[in-house]
């Protein structure tokens, strides 16, 4: 490690080369687990799971609703790593180790980021409980400068200048949209723009009115980060969004989001979403290796 926020190749691979030497699962697909998202991961099979605590080099989760766990494991036959709990800017991480186990996953052998989050919603059609399948992102952090990609570049990962067009898989999202219509659950579907804005603050009323100005569909604090490092890395993105609150846009509402409630959402469609990412997992072309 050279200073407190710059993480060398060398440190990612320290990293994976302890995960490897730790279970004999090589997987080629890693999910992300968003606030009260953790249950995911219950679905894997012939589990092998490390707390982060345990894991060389790896940053603590410390907010609620997140695990810290690394567990792999089988979903239907195809191999995946799933971290129950991820790490957030506002929670004093550099953006370096917020976005480091995704270049972790990279050296692996992990060739698909599956992200979820759970998100407020700014568009007048969405409901509390939908689920967004995530067609593009505004990152707002990252139009200010604040971008793990920012220093020096490691061209083992990829190029000085990623383009950021198509990022969010089509195929996938598509198969998405199939799979939840033959689930019965295409009426709470629904595809958009995430923004990831700081936090850890809710919006303000100004801004969540300037949000839903510039066609904003649901807002969170996280995710646009992993998906900038694994798409320089040239991983394949998927991302879901449950919609866990309606952003509070007018003077005139009393509502008011917490934590909580968020949290509370998650777990109300837990069974649906992990019901949804393992039939898109099941579908994926994905061939198994074997340690
Ligand atoms: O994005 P995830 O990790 O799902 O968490 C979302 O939920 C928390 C707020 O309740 C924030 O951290 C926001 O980003
Ligand atoms: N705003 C920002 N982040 C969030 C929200 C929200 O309304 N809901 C869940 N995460």
């Amino acid at each position: 490690m050279h200073s407190k926020d710059q993480i060398c190749h060398e440190d990612y691979q320290r990293t994976a080369d302890w995960l490897l030497s730790q279970t004999q699962h090589r997987p080629k697909v890693a999910i992300i687990c968003g606030s009260g998202l953790g249950m995911l991961a219950d679905a894997l099979k012939c589990q092998d799971s490390f707390k982060y605590s345990d894991i060389p080099g790896f940053p603590q989760s410390t907010v609620k609703g997140h695990a810290g766990r690394l567990v792999f494991g089988e979903l239907k036959g195809k191999t995946c790593v799933c971290m129950q709990g991820r790490f957030h800017m506002y929670e004093g991480h550099s953006l370096s180790k917020v976005t480091f186990p995704v270049r972790v996953f990279k050296l692996l052998g992990v060739e698909t980021l599956m992200v979820t989050n759970a998100a407020g919603s700014l568009a007048d059609s969405y409901n509390c409980g939908d689920i967004m399948i995530i067609r593009d992102h505004i990152n707002f952090p990252g139009l200010a400068g604040l971008n793990p990609l920012s220093g020096p570049n490691d061209d083992k990962f990829g190029p000085r200048f990623p383009p950021m067009s198509g990022v969010y898989d089509k195929s996938l999202r598509k198969m998405a949209f199939d799979i939840c219509k033959s689930m019965g659950v295409s009426q709470y579907v629904q595809e958009g723009v995430y923004c990831m804005v700081g936090g850890p603050n809710f919006e303000s009323i100004a801004e969540a009115g300037l949000l839903h100005k510039l066609g904003v569909d649901a807002v969170g604090m996280s995710t646009a980060p992993e998906v900038l490092v694994a798409s320089h890395c040239g991983m394949r993105v998927f991302g879901l969004s449950l919609i866990t609150n309606k952003v509070v846009k007018s003077y005139e509402d009393n509502e008011s989001v917490s934590h909580e409630a968020v949290l509370e959402v998650s777990k109300m469609r837990s069974e649906t979403l992990q019901a949804l990412v393992t039939e898109l997992i099941s579908r994926m072309d994905i061939n198994n290796n074997t340690a």
